[in-house]
């Protein structure tokens, strides 16, 4: 079957839902479809499509399914459902989600909850730059309680750090799913589109910088060849065009030979572009996932490197206790998590929760880095501290 081609013809923005289990996220995500489709055209994705992606498909050149693409008058979306928990917190971690802005649920009948307080805390810590907070489940609501509900989610985007403006839409994602074609049941999912092109700014993409595509997945397409998903985060790919895969394991050159979006094939993917890529003669044990596709030169692989940091405070769910040279947690980068080992410098003895500082890294696998490159330190389930590459050492 011919595939349609990618008319790139409105800004593309990543974003995506987040918030505690059973609030509304999926439903609302299905009822932000189903009223963009009807509105602007595009696929309608239904609940079950959203949530229960099939993990690989033999139907071409895809990206994982719960990314979901609408539209609206102004701006095209790639918007990001997971199925639970773990997997919100993996993808906000790996960069795997780097949404543009986030949609924070919360149920109006139950109030925030403490995977809100976390995907708040999370959004703040991978850098979601804006969020807009849809309470959902007015039609369940105690209306006397709404306003107390409104001051605690307030209260909790002030404690991340997040701006007062912060919209807060009320609605029922499920009224809106359940009368789709009812104007007065959809005014809350009009509103919300309405605040998401206006509140979320355009993002600046760094289209004039080589090509760099951070690999989320990797599918075999039979007959076709192998396939690797992801955004891309910086400069433009031209099917045709020579890429690097590196980090991990020894840089490997190949030549893109297709380029498809939301199952519709460009001539090119740029910076902010969810792709999947398909490459000539690789074979798909030959890449993983925490590789990068690149200009071939334009970035190299590495293992040491100095990096200015900030140690979290218990708080901002950092650790309690200082830690020393030889600690030895996991690194996140892009859509990777290394073990690294730390070493402190200029005569330091520890690193207090709460201090900003400099540390030496060394990796147990290298990965394509520049200085610049910006990673999170976790220890089981808790960020330890975020930081930025200053000095690559080998
Ligand atoms: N009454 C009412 N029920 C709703 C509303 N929105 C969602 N629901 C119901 O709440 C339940 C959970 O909704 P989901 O959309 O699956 O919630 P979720 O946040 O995606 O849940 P997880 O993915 O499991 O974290 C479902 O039974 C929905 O039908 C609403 O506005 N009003
Ligand atoms: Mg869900």
């Amino acid at each position: 079957m011919a595939k349609e081609k990618f008319v790139r013809t409105k800004p593309h923005i990543n974003v995506g839902t987040i918030g505690h289990v059973d609030h509304g996220k999926t439903t609302l995500t299905a009822a932000l479809s189903a009223y963009c489709a009807r509105k602007n055209g595009g696929k309608e994705m239904k609940y079950d499509d959203i949530d229960n992606a099939p993990e690989e498909k033999a139907r071409g050149i895809t990206i994982n399914t719960r990314h979901i693409e609408y539209e609206t008058e102004a701006r095209h979306y790639a918007h990001v459902d997971c199925p639970g928990h773990a997997d919100y917190i993996k993808n906000m971690i790996t960069g795997a989600a780097q949404m543009d802005g986030a949609v924070l649920l919360v149920a109006a009948d139950s109030g925030p909850e403490p995977q809100t307080r976390e995907h708040i805390l999370l959004a703040k810590q991978v850098g979601v730059p804006n969020l807009i907070v849809f309470l959902n489940k007015m039609d369940l609501a105690d209306p006397d309680l709404v306003e107390l509900v409104e001051e605690e989610v307030k209260d909790l985007l002030k404690k991340y750090d997040y701006p007062d403006d912060v919209p807060i839409i009320r609605g029922s994602a499920f009224k809106a799913m359940s009368a789709i074609d009812d104007p007065e049941a959809t005014q809350p999912i009009a509103d919300l589109l309405h605040a998401m092109d206006t509140y979320f700014p355009e993002p600046e993409r760094a289209i004039d910088k080589p090509f760099l595509m951070p690999i989320e997945d990797v599918f075999s397409i039979s007959g076709r060849g192998t396939v690797v998903t992801g955004r891309i985060e910086q400069g433009v790919i031209k099917v045709g065009e020579e890429v690097e895969i590196i980090g991990i394991r020894d840089t490997q050159k190949t030549t893109v030979t297709g380029v498809e979006m939301f199952q519709k094939l460009l001539d090119q993917g740029q910076a902010g572009d969810n792709i999947g890529a398909l490459l000539r003669g690789i074979d798909k044990k030959a890449v993983e996932r925490g590789q990068v596709l690149a200009k071939p030169g334009s970035i190299k692989p590495h293992t040491k490197f100095k990096a200015a940091i900030y140690a979290l405070t218990k708080g901002e769910g950092g650790r309690e206790k200082p830690f020393f040279t030889g600690y030895r947690p996991q690194f996140y980068f892009r859509t990777t998590d290394i073990t690294g080992a730390v070493e402190l410098t200029g005569g330091k003895e520890m690193v207090m929760p709460g201090e900003n500082t400099e540390i030496l890294v060394e990796l147990i696998h290298p990965i394509a880095m520049d200085v610049g490159l910006g990673f999170t330190i976790r220890e089981g389930s808790r960020t330890v501290a975020s930081g930025k590459i200053i000095e690559i050492m080998d």
